[in-house]
């Protein structure tokens, strides 16, 4: 792709996040802060900067712990997306801008790199179902136009984006449910994710 690559992650309060997770012995905010350390951590060494936006002093100072900066932004996905995306975009006008998912437990360093490497102007990748995201990149100095939400893969698409459908799983697979993280799991969840997993299995 040639410019380089800067991640927003929007990471939800933590005793909101993963809702779909209910019904289970499942411990939510604690698999919801290590999803989303884990994404990060996969996500690191393909990133020139990675910006975390969220309203949870908790996840801020475990993300500074991994040297990875906050902003507090706006109430609303696409809101932090868009204020994250004007942060970077701020500090690089030329860069590829792009926002990444924090529920990614499984997420291969190797496999977003090859996404992103992929990725011929603005460009999004559709979660395992199809119907999501858990991907989208500007063109290089361009705005995200981030369209998340029901249905934001073919939002994305209408408003010009190309799919990115490769050899990448690890990217596609994001988790809201319990199938979710079973399936994610089939793949290698990443270590905190693992550790939080390890009294119940
Ligand atoms: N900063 C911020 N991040 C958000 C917000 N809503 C969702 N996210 C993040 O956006 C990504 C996708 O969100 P969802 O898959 O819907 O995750 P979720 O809201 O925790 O899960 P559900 O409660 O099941 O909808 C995850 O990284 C969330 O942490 C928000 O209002 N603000
Ligand atoms: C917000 C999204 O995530 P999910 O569908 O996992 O809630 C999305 O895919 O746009």
């Amino acid at each position: 792709m040639g410019a380089e690559v800067d991640l927003v992650v929007p990471v939800k309060t933590l005793d909101r996040a993963k809702s779909r997770l209910v019904g289970s012995r499942l411990d939510r905010p604690a698999l919801a802060l290590a999803f989303a350390l884990d994404t990060i951590a996969a996500a690191l060494p393909v990133a020139r900067r990675v910006l975390a936006v969220t309203s949870d002093p908790a996840v801020a100072l475990e993300l500074r712990a991994l040297g990875v900066e906050s902003a507090e932004g706006p109430e609303g996905l696409n809101e932090a997306l868009r204020f994250g995306a004007a942060v970077l975009r701020e500090r690089d006008p030329a860069s590829v801008v792009g926002a990444l998912q924090a529920d990614l437990p499984a997420l291969r360093t190797a496999e977003l790199a090859l996404a992103v490497a992929s990725a011929r102007g603005r460009a999004f990748c559709p979660d395992r179902q199809g119907t999501g995201t858990t991907l989208l990149l500007s063109e290089p100095g361009g705005s995200l136009e981030p369209s998340f939400g029901v249905g934001s893969a073919a939002a994305h698409a209408a408003s010009g984006a190309t799919a990115l459908v490769g050899p990448w799983p690890s990217l596609r697979h994001d988790v809201d449910t319990a199938e979710d993280l079973d399936l994610a799991g089939a793949l290698g969840l990443g270590p905190r994710t693992a550790a939080v997993l390890s009294p119940v299995c």
